[in-house]
């Protein structure tokens, strides 16, 4: 199973039926769930540092044990696709269940990072977190594709 945790909700229709477009490809071949997490209001807030550490809590106790967690962050490690594909082979030949961690427009916590098992980029732009989304699952579709040998990817 593949988990995608974010932080705050898909509002934009157009990156909802992305999103729902390649989930419905991925079916074939992995059990997707997904879960929003509701983004903290920043006037509740006197610094930024508190507000993520307050979605920390709420990140930290949707992952379950044993899966492999895999947080998005600008200055984690870029891959090509193939090398994704690899990480995504892996653990799902061993039966490992992976959690894909995408934060709010503030980012995310560095006690969620620490807890990352590996922490990805997708480039050092930054990306908005509902576009991220889309590219994420984007990704893990070429991804699977490349696994699965069609002919999606070239
Ligand atoms: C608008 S970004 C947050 C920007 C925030 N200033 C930061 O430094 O994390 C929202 C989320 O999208 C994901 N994201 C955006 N661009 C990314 C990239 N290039 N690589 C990996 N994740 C990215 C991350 O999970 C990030 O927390």
């Amino acid at each position: 199973m593949i988990r995608i945790i974010s932080v705050g909700t898909i509002k934009e229709k157009y990156f909802l039926q992305a999103c729902e477009e390649y989930k419905k490809r991925l079916l074939r071949w992995v059990k997707i769930e997904e879960i929003e997490i509701k983004e903290e209001d920043e006037n509740k807030y006197s610094n930024i540092k508190t507000l993520l550490e307050r979605e920390a809590d709420k990140i930290l106790n949707h992952i379950k044990k044993d899966e492999f967690i895999i947080v998005c962050d600008v200055n984690g490690i870029e891959f090509s696709s193939e090398e994704f594909s690899e990480i995504l082979r892996k653990n799902i030949n061993s039966s490992k269940d992976i959690a894909f961690i995408i934060g709010s427009s503030n980012g995310l916590s560095n006690e969620v990072k620490r807890r990352a098992d590996l922490l990805l980029s997708f480039s050092k732009l930054t990306f908005p977190h509902q576009l991220f989304r889309v590219l994420l699952y984007e990704q893990i579709y070429r991804g699977l594709s490349i696994i699965y040998k069609t002919k999606y990817h070239k």
